[in-house]
């Protein structure tokens, strides 16, 4: 079984923004997402709207609705607060009926996700949050560090999965200290699975690192986006979705 790709379309979103208008499409580029094989969709919308807005994740959800066999995937905090015309995410997630929410412990200022859940603290403020996301039928996944006695944690909440934040593997990748920490994902990752939880992955996941952390056997599910928009301009969005396929295609 091969690895599912989940684009996230965060970065086409943040080129429209920078503009008045509708240049590029986000649902467009969704279309040609799943036209090319992908098995998913990822947005991360955040409070400041910055890029992903809540119409495009109702947009969005519609059309991967409308595509047999394609998940929609929302990732965001459920603590953030409502904002403008950011719903907060657990509104989101009721009004569009994703496949998978991811929570994520971002604060509203971060540049980017750069780290996971420290569960020895959220895991009571979590609970009520996952029985919600439980009674609504979505699939949960916690974004994660790798570290084995917080994954066990998620395991005791009751997630379905966790995302293994993949920073700082890709920053390290390539160098002797990017091995061991191969390893110590490897073990997240075992962990994961004697919990019985399933395992994704992302962040800065590119096509120079995806094949090698690919090595590691669980992983049911890699969202990218920055580095596959990078990829997008030099080689065209299909070409670029084609190549990461190809490498998803040989996991597992
Ligand atoms: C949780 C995660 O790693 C991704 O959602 C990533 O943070 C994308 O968010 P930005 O596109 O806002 O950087
Ligand atoms: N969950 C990770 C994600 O959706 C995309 O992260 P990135 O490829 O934009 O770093």
């Amino acid at each position: 079984m091969s690895t599912a790709l989940s684009v996230n379309l965060n970065k086409i979103a943040l080129i429209r923004n920078s503009r008045e208008g509708n240049f590029p499409d986000v649902l467009e580029f969704g279309q040609l997402c799943l036209d090319q094989g992908a098995a998913g969709l990822t947005v991360h919308p955040r409070p400041d709207q910055r890029h992903i807005r809540s119409g495009d994740v109702r947009n969005l959800a519609e059309l991967v609705k409308r595509t047999p066999k394609r998940e929609f995937n929302i990732e965001g905090n459920p603590f953030a607060k409502a904002h403008g015309d950011y719903p907060g995410l657990m509104a989101l997630v009721e009004q569009t009926q994703p496949d998978q929410c991811t929570l994520v412990p971002d604060s509203n200022d971060q540049l980017t996700s750069d780290h996971g859940f420290d569960l020895t603290s959220a895991s009571d403020a979590l609970a009520p949050i996952v029985a919600k996301l439980q009674a609504m039928g979505v699939r949960i996944s916690l974004f994660m560090d790798p570290d084995p006695v917080q994954i066990r944690l998620a395991g005791e909440l009751g997630v379905d999965r966790i995302e293994l934040y993949t920073g700082p593997y890709a920053l390290q990748h390539g160098t002797a200290q990017g091995e061991t920490l191969l390893s110590q994902y490897r073990r997240a990752a075992e962990q994961a699975v004697s919990s019985g939880l399933g395992v994704n992955a992302g962040h800065d996941l590119n096509l120079d690192n995806l094949s090698d952390f690919l090595t590691i056997p669980a992983i049911a599910e890699v969202s990218i986006g920055h580095a596959l928009t990078v990829d997008a301009l030099r080689l065209g969005m299909p070409a670029a979705i084609q190549a990461y396929l190809a490498i998803c295609q040989q996991s597992r």
